[in-house]
């Protein structure tokens, strides 16, 4: 489903070069929950952010759902995201003045899907989410995690290939976590959802199938 070839990002600030990926090759299989941790620094939000098409490597390959990504245009690139791909982050990035069915609905929308069908869709997902009472709320009347949990239903809205999710419990207290990591969970389990989430936190391991682990920009160990 996903597979990168000696992939390598370095940032350039002034005359100093940071190198974040250092030639990483690895591969995630469909319908597998894949923890990418290591230390603070190590490479794992820059990964994500290169396998999510969200920036462009220094070099290396990225290859999703059989497609090399490097071949795409940034209109391609975009459609791409919007069409194949689902994005949590730790901010949530709810649209303020939107309900929470709107925010769940947004990337039907960007999508030109019909907007009845969109709707419908949003509705079930908000349910899945355990927020179908909330539907009419604005962001400012829900909690952390139920914000969260609306990003989790946006993610899911054109059906993703696969969620990327970048320490979405870093805000979050213990118990809201464990509900965000167990509806992931079940997300995975009941609807084969492939799911990369990146998180430094030891506890969220028994989440997960398996993890990738970072360190100094390179994979240090895969744990089966
Ligand atoms: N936009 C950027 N410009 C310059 N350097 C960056 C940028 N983003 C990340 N880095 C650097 O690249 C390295 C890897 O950062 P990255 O954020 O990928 O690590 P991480 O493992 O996700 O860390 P953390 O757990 O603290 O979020 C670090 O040295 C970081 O300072």
């Amino acid at each position: 489903m996903v597979k990168t070839g000696d992939l390598t990002k370095t940032y350039h600030m002034g005359n100093v070069q940071v190198h974040a990926l250092r030639g990483v090759s690895t591969g995630i299989e469909k319908g597998e929950f894949v923890g990418i941790m290591g230390p603070s620094g190590s490479g794992k939000s820059t990964f994500l952010h290169q396998v999510g098409l969200l920036d462009t490597p220094s070099s290396g390959t990225i290859c999703i759902n059989g497609q090399e990504t490097s071949l795409m245009t940034s209109e391609q690139k975009a459609r791409f995201r919007l069409d194949q791909m689902g994005y949590v982050f730790q901010d949530y990035a709810l649209i303020e003045d939107l309900t929470v069915l709107e925010n769940v609905a947004i990337p039907g929308l960007g999508l030109g899907r019909d907007y009845h069908e969109v709707m419908e869709i949003a509705g079930g997902l908000v349910d899945d989410v355990g927020l179908g009472g909330r539907a009419d709320h604005l962001r400012k009347e829900l909690s952390g995690g139920q914000q969260q949990r609306v990003a989790i239903a946006r993610s899911l809205m054109n059906s993703p290939a696969i969620v990327f999710a970048d320490e979405p419990c870093a805000n979050l207290d213990t118990e809201s976590s464990q509900t965000i990591l167990k509806l992931f969970r079940h997300l995975n389990e009941e609807k084969n959802q492939t799911v990369v989430m990146v998180s430094h936190e030891p506890w969220h391991t028994e989440f997960f199938d398996r993890i990738i682990l970072f360190r100094d920009g390179r994979i240090e160990k895969k744990s089966e």
